[in-house]
């Protein structure tokens, strides 16, 4: 069964409760939103879970909601080809909907992007993709643009470093490069500690590429929200991301498809890990190491990993289509394994995300109860970035036109 995604109707109504009822307990927070329509999914709906549910993170300050939400939205499907639409997913509508406070991350990301040298000549497709506005939507928790613009520099630092060195051949792409690419890439994150007489060339090594420079900055710039046990986090979260980057630039060397559980495990850890990883530094917040490196925690954060993350291959199929025919996304995978038609691969798709959304659902809801509120404010974060990043990804103009940005 395939659940009804929740629309902006559902995600006005959330906001104007929380923005007027929120200061109850997240167990009264559950009982109110058992009265909302039942096509808002909070947690686990079968008897005897209601105790158990993952309370929605209260939006930003009351500048941000309601009157700014956006004119009704489009239908859940993407305008590509109809073997490719993507039909309804089951996903946590988006808490808030901020055109303003969008548009004001993304000018800003731009001129980071423009001083640090990335999509040099590709701004303009940069600032239609409307990355600024993925942070808004995916971080209802704060209305500080920069704390918004914190995490929005990492996350177009990753990207850049998976359109430079693994995607995009007219971006400068070369299998052949790649490892040398991200072995370099690692160390923006991690400085290496050459002897002198070649400080001065790993410098400029640093210096000469703008994925490096991007990837540096970013991490430099998160120093003043993030601690350091975060910041160690995130680094371990790319440099997976990373791995996962060459393992697939293996198979297009390979010209192999994967096998669907190799994929999938692939898209644990090529994902949105990290972004997921900085919800509590966004938000203003510490989730202890201990709690973040507990498996069960781990365990909910990869399976929503993996589902925002197949959301991207459901809605970055038109793009990958039309690009040099060497991209992967769960739909091709499938439909090669399973000799099936692109449709039904797309429907057997949508079949897995919905099952990682709601396998994260319910144990993001036990963890809540038996975990500290730090941990149930940082997995109600991860819910509603799971809203957020649907919403972006099925509105992005990324994923409307030719790739590049
Ligand atoms: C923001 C972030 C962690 C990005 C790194 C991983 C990444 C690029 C994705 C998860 C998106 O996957 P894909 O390479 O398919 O991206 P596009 O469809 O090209 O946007």
């Amino acid at each position: 069964m395939t659940a009804p995604a929740a629309g902006h109707d559902v995600a006005r109504l959330v906001a104007a409760l929380l923005s007027h009822e929120t200061r109850g307990t997240p167990g009264e927070l559950s009982g109110r939103a058992r009265s909302l329509p039942p096509r808002l999914p909070t947690g686990p709906t079968g008897l005897g879970t209601s105790a158990a549910r993952v309370a929605v993170p209260p939006p930003a300050g009351d500048r941000h909601q309601g009157s700014r939400a956006r004119a009704p939205e489009a239908p859940a499907t993407t305008s590509g080809p109809s073997d490719t639409a993507v039909p309804e997913l089951y996903c946590p509508p988006p808490l808030r909907d901020d055109p303003a406070l969008a548009t004001e991350v993304n000018e800003r990301l731009l001129a980071w992007a423009a001083e640090t040298g990335i999509y040099a000549g590709r701004l303009e497709r940069v600032r239609a993709a409307d990355f600024g506005r993925l942070m808004m939507l995916a971080h209802p928790g704060t209305d500080d643009p920069r704390r918004l613009l914190a995490a929005a520099r990492c996350a177009l630092a990753e990207w850049a470093t998976d359109d430079y060195y693994c995607d995009d051949e007219s971006m400068g792409s070369r299998p052949e490069a790649l490892g040398s690419h991200l072995g370099l890439a690692y160390t923006a994150m991690d400085p290496t500690h050459p002897p002198l007489r070649y400080a001065r060339e790993a410098d400029q090594g640093l210096r000469a590429d703008p994925v490096r420079v991007a990837l540096r900055d970013s991490f430099a710039q998160l120093v003043p929200y993030a601690d350091r046990t975060q910041v160690t986090r995130l680094r371990q979260e790319v440099a997976a991301l990373f791995v996962a980057y060459a393992q697939e630039g293996a198979w297009r060397a390979e010209e192999r498809m994967p096998a669907v559980w190799e994929y999938l495990a692939h898209r644990q850890v090529n994902s949105f890990v990290p972004c997921l990883a900085l919800i509590d530094v966004v938000d203003g917040y510490a989730l202890t190491a201990a709690e973040y490196d507990d498996q069960r925690v781990r365990r909910a954060v990869a399976l929503a990993g993996t589902a925002s993350t197949l959301v991207n291959d459901l809605y970055s199929m038109a793009k990958e289509h039309d690009s040099s025919g060497r991209d992967f996304n769960l739909p091709t995978v499938v439909a090669a394994e399973e000799q099936c038609s692109p449709r039904e691969a797309v429907e057997r798709s949508v079949e897995i995300h919905d099952e990682l959304v709601r396998t994260f659902e319910g144990e993001a809801a036990a963890l809540t109860l038996t975990g500290s509120p730090a941990l149930g404010r940082f997995l109600a974060g991860v819910w509603a970035w799971l809203g957020g990043n649907r919403e972006w990804h099925r509105g992005s103009a990324r994923y409307q036109a030719a790739s590049g940005a």
